[in-house]
């Protein structure tokens, strides 16, 4: 076992130092109730780290850091990272800590990771998300909740019988999990379904942008781009959401589960699934990755997370990222056309669509993000182009990990470039990051 690495501490830094993404691991993604229907996010936390800590030969050290999150969690969950640490093939003295961000959370993990490296506090940590829809609590009603509780501090037989008294047979019924909104009430895909229709979507871009996530992610497979990311779990090999050889009139068949009537347009096949998954990504000061032979897939530059307000309708729930890519791209004076690869989480066809159009959108970029020109059109070719999570699925807090390590794997098939990511998020959330190598 090596020494602990010794970071280089706190404000002694001259200047915050390169963050280097070193690998990144994730295990299949699976539709719910399929491959992982009885596993925990715990468990699928460790596999990943244990993947990771295998092929990056960390079996048995200390990190400096583990941060990651889970969106659905059971009370038993209280800091579901350090479980996962200590289950895992890691020296049980890392310090490991949760984050929220709903499907943010990998992506805001990793920033967490990045500042403690760019300051000197850390050397090298681990960032990353798992999420099971499977196993998701199912929560009691709100009167027999008060009245559990309230048996549970009674002192004898008759008041715990009392503390039952006005629960009425429905309150037995347990509460099914939700996606929806706390303030609105709104599924995520409700909200976007207005967004989708207010900027003038088709289904069929909606369908085409799908279909080009299923196709580019069977190609990444076969290509072999995904054998260094992804390790085998429970059986699984491939994310079981892909679909080989999807056609277009298979897409166009599937009616539409979110938005009204003949506006509607979102379909299974241009949302994500309820996915069950976990991933994570290795990050490091470029002097302990060189010490330990590793060499950077990528750096990570900067990150940005920005809120919209979508409880009063000024603005779509899944829009944040457009201010947020506006911020980091001004930030850094690059356009576009700078970026080679743009890895955008897909929550659904639409959402991907619609901040596309408000970077190209004159009045957009004009008023919401006070820009005298927009940012003008994305090129297709260098959006997802290992796929997306419409092919891949959407473990909520595993997918900010998933997109980071793509950008930077493919930054490092291509010999360099530039990459952005983004992840929008519940709450009116969005995270983004930029790559370079
Ligand atoms: C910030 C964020 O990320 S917000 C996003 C958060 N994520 C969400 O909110 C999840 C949204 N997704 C959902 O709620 C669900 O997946 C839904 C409602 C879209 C669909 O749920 P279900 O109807 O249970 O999906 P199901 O998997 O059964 O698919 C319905 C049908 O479509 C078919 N189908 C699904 N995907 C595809 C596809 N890509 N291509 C072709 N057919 C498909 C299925 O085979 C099924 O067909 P069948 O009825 O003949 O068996």
């Amino acid at each position: 076992m090596a020494a602990p690495s010794r970071p280089a501490a706190f404000g002694r830094v001259a200047a915050p130092r390169p963050v280097a993404v070193v690998a990144g691991t994730r295990i299949p993604f699976s539709k719910a109730g399929r491959a992982y229907a009885a596993a925990s996010a715990e468990e699928m936390l460790t596999a990943s780290l244990d993947g990771l800590a295998r092929r990056a030969g960390l079996v048995g050290e200390r990190l400096d850091a583990v941060v990651a999150g889970a969106v659905v969690r059971h009370s038993r969950d209280l800091v579901l990272t350090r479980e996962a640490v200590l289950g895992s093939v890691l020296d049980p003295t890392t310090p490991a800590w949760d984050v929220g961000q709903a499907c943010g959370t990998g992506l805001q993990a990793a920033v967490t990771v990045a500042d403690g490296i760019a300051l000197g506090r850390y050397e090298v940590g681990v960032a990353g998300g798992s999420d099971t829809v499977s196993d998701a609590p199912v929560v009691v009603s709100e009167p027999l909740r008060r009245a559990l509780l309230r048996a549970r501090g009674a002192r004898s037989a008759a008041a715990r019988l009392q503390a039952f008294a006005g629960v009425r047979p429905r309150d037995l019924l347990p509460v099914a999990p939700r996606t929806t909104e706390a303030r609105t009430g709104l599924s995520m895909g409700e909200h976007q379904a207005r967004t989708t229709l207010e900027w003038g979507i088709t289904r069929e871009a909606q369908d085409e942008l799908a279909l080009a996530s299923h196709h580019r992610l069977e190609a990444a497979y076969a290509s072999g781009f995904l054998d260094d990311l992804v390790v085998p779990h429970r059986g699984l090999e491939r994310d079981d959401v892909l679909r080989p050889g999807l056609t277009a009139e298979q897409l166009a068949r599937l009616r539409p589960v979110f938005g009204r009537g003949e506006t509607a347009t979102t379909t299974a096949g241009n949302a994500t699934p309820l996915t069950d998954g976990a991933a994570v990504v290795l990050l490091a000061s470029d002097a302990w990755a060189a010490d330990r032979g590793l060499e950077p897939l990528a750096h990570l530059v900067d990150t940005e997370t920005t809120a919209v307000d979508h409880v009063s309708g000024a603005e779509g729930l899944l829009m944040a990222p457009v201010g947020a890519v506006a911020r980091l791209l001004d930030r850094h004076g690059l356009g576009l056309d700078d970026l080679d690869v743009l890895e955008v989480h897909e929550a659904f066809a639409g959402q991907v669509l619609t901040t596309l159009a408000a970077l190209a959108d004159p009045a957009y970029c004009r008023v919401r993000l006070g820009r005298a020109e927009p940012f003008g059109e994305v090129d297709r070719a260098r959006l997802n182009p290992h796929g997306g999570s419409l092919a891949a699925g959407h473990p909520f807090a595993a997918t900010g990990a998933r997109v980071l390590a793509s950008a930077a794997k493919a930054l490092a098939v291509r010999g360099g470039g530039r990459a952005l990511v983004s992840v929008c998020a519940a709450g009116g959330q969005g995270v983004v990051a930029l790559l370079e190598r």
